[in-house]
Formats: structure tokens, C-alpha cells, sequence
């Protein structure tokens, strides 16, 4: 595996679930990764993916450099052909080629800006990375994409053991405009499995057709919610009025009484998680979220794996 930024990089993706299954069974199974370097680049905050990916690095003998672009190195510039006289006195041009001479895989987590649909879209910094890097890429989440995300919650789904589930993704209200990464990546990995997807959410927050194609629109969460084996929780600014909040609909946050509709459904959400906002106390104490979030070291461990192994 060359790049692991989409479910397109990824030749056999029950073989990749199946093996970060084998991981969690045997975490310690190869030094593959010895004397390798995993470079990791974050641009936004992380907690999850920081800490289970150093870790599936470290489950495979590898060493990690990790970088908060901005925090502890220098703001980058990511426009070309800007006179670089503000706050940022690196250029991505010289700090990608630079950081890849020191490391064996390089990992950047860069969300989309959500003021320039085109350029998130066109994911232009990730693009950038792939570019300019002499080692492959590893997306930590993108403007549009979580594929690590994305990964766990398909091993997550198949720990599970639900022959063709009914998966009903919710928006829920959230304060803030966020990305629509995760439910795209989501769509984009659940709808190639044997699942019956649903996406249930206000008008207007309708995701990118090329994402949300192979699956049913439900208006009506009550409805969605009829009979599904697992709910999927997440918060995304619209994609059509591009990274404006339409609602904060209470309504819509996941409670007890909604989950009752279910078929007993497995609550999942990616975390981090705003609690009464997404779902009630209660839901998600009640939920797989934990597991889920657990399952995130296997899954890196799953991709780091044949990324060295494309390398050898
Ligand atoms: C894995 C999820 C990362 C990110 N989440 C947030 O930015 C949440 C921030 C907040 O709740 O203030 C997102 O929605 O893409
Ligand atoms: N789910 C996830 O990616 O969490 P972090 O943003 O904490 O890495």
C-alpha cells in the first residue's frame, strides 16, 4: 500500500479488517518496523489517533516523530506563490521534502478549512504531502476523509457479527461548524459492505453525492431509526452551504427513547464526543464507544503494516 488516504488505496479491504482483528489478538506479531521512522504532522488537535497510532508504531518496532505544525514547529504556509510576510515562516514546500528525508512513512492530519469548498474538496494540502513527500503517506484525517476512522469502525462493525445490519448514520446538533470528513469516510467504507445504509438528517446537510450515493436519505430520524441494528452519530457543517451550521436542532441529539426504536442497536460515534449534544449520558454510557476507540491501535497497526511491507 502506497498511500493509505481512501478506501481506494486499499486493494482488499476484508483482508485489511481481518488482519487488525489478528493484531488485536497478537498486538506484538512482527519488528517489521524496526529501525523505521514514522513521522507524524498534525495541523489540528488530536487524542485518538495521536495515541493509537504512535502505539500500533510502536506494536511494530517502529520510532515516531510527531509534530503539531504551528504549536511546537513552525506555522506552515500551504498557498504557492504568496510573499511571506505574516505569521507563517515555513513553506510546506520545503518542510514536507524536508520531514520525509527523516522518516520512513509520513502521517498528516489536515481538516478541511471550511471557508473554500474547492479546495478542501480538491484536498490540496493532502495532495501537497503526496507530492512532495519521498515516503508514503498516511492520512490522519483529511479535509474530506477519515480512512483510519473509517477502518475501525468497519473492524468495529464486523466484532459486532450482524449479517447485512441495518446502519443508520445521524447528523446530531454540535456548537461548532465541523468537517464532513467522517461521515463521508464512513459512507464511502460502509456502503461496500453488505450493510443497509441509511443517512438521517435536517434538510440541507445533505452529504456530497459521490459519498452518499449507495445509500437511503431518511428526513425523518424516528423513522431512520426503525429497526437498525447500529447507529453511527456525528456532527458535520453543510456541505451545500458550505460549512454553515442550518441547525442546531436539539431534536435531533440520540436518546434512550430514540435508541428504543431500534433493534437494539449498537450506539458508535468516532469521539470526541459532546456529551447531551450527540447523544444523552445515558446513550452513550450505554454504548460500543469505547471498543470502538480501542479498536483504533489495530487498525493503524493493520495499515502501518502493509505500508511497510509495500516498502520492503
Ligand atoms: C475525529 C473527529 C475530528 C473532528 N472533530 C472535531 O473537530 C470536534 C471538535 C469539537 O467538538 O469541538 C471532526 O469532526 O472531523
Ligand atoms: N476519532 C478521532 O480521530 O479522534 P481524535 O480526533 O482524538 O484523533
Amino acid at each position: 500500500m502506497k498511500q493509505f488516504t481512501s478506501i481506494h488505496d486499499v486493494d482488499n479491504v476484508e483482508a485489511l479488517i481481518e488482519k487488525a482483528l489478528f493484531f488485536k489478538q497478537n498486538p506484538i506479531h512482527s519488528y517489521l518496523g524496526e529501525r523505521k521512522v514514522l513521522g507524524m504532522v498534525f495541523f489540528n488537535p488530536s487524542l485518538r489517533t495521536r495515541m493509537s497510532t504512535q502505539k500500533a508504531a510502536y506494536n511494530l518496532g517502529m520510532d515516531v516523530i510527531a509534530l503539531n505544525a504551528g504549536a511546537d514547529g513552525w506555522a506552515i504556509e500551504t498557498k504557492d506563490g504568496v510573499i511571506m510576510d505574516g505569521d507563517k515562516p515555513e513553506h510546506i514546500n520545503e518542510a514536507v521534502q524536508i520531514m520525509s528525508s527523516y522518516c520512513d512513512l509520513l502521517a498528516v492530519r489536515t481538516f478541511a478549512g471550511l471557508q473554500n469548498r474547492l479546495a478542501d474538496y480538491s484536498e490540496a494540502i493532502l495532495t501537497k504531502f503526496i507530492q512532495l513527500s519521498k515516503v508514503p503517506v498516511l492520512s490522519l484525517e483529511s479535509a474530506t476523509l477519515h480512512p483510519l476512522q473509517s477502518l475501525t469502525d468497519m473492524m468495529t462493525i464486523k466484532e459486532l457479527g450482524i449479517k447485512k445490519p441495518k446502519v443508520v448514520l445521524t447528523w446530531a446538533p454540535h456548537p461548532k461548524a465541523l468537517p464532513q470528513a467522517v461521515p463521508n469516510s464512513f459512507l464511502q467504507w460502509v456502503t461496500k459492505s453488505d450493510a443497509e445504509v441509511v443517512v438521517t438528517h435536517p434538510e440541507g446537510y445533505e452529504l456530497d453525492i459521490q459519498f452518499s450515493q449507495d445509500c437511503k436519505i431518511e428526513y425523518d430520524q424516528n423513522k431512520a431509526f426503525e429497526g437498525a441494528d447500529i447507529v453511527y452519530a456525528k456532527n458535520w457543517s453543510s456541505y451545500s452551504a458550505y460549512g454553515h451550521i442550518l441547525s442546531t436542532d436539539r431534536s435531533w441529539t440520540v436518546t434512550k427513547e430514540k435508541m428504543a426504536l431500534t433493534n437494539n442497536a449498537s450506539f458508535m460515534h468516532c469521539l470526541p464526543l459532546r456529551r447531551n449534544m450527540i447523544a444523552t449520558d445515558e446513550v452513550v454510557n450505554n454504548s460500543v464507544v469505547i471498543n470502538q476507540a480501542g479498536n483504533r491501535v489495530w487498525a493503524a497497526q493493520a495499515v502501518l503494516n502493509e505500508m511497510l511491507n509495500y516498502e520492503k
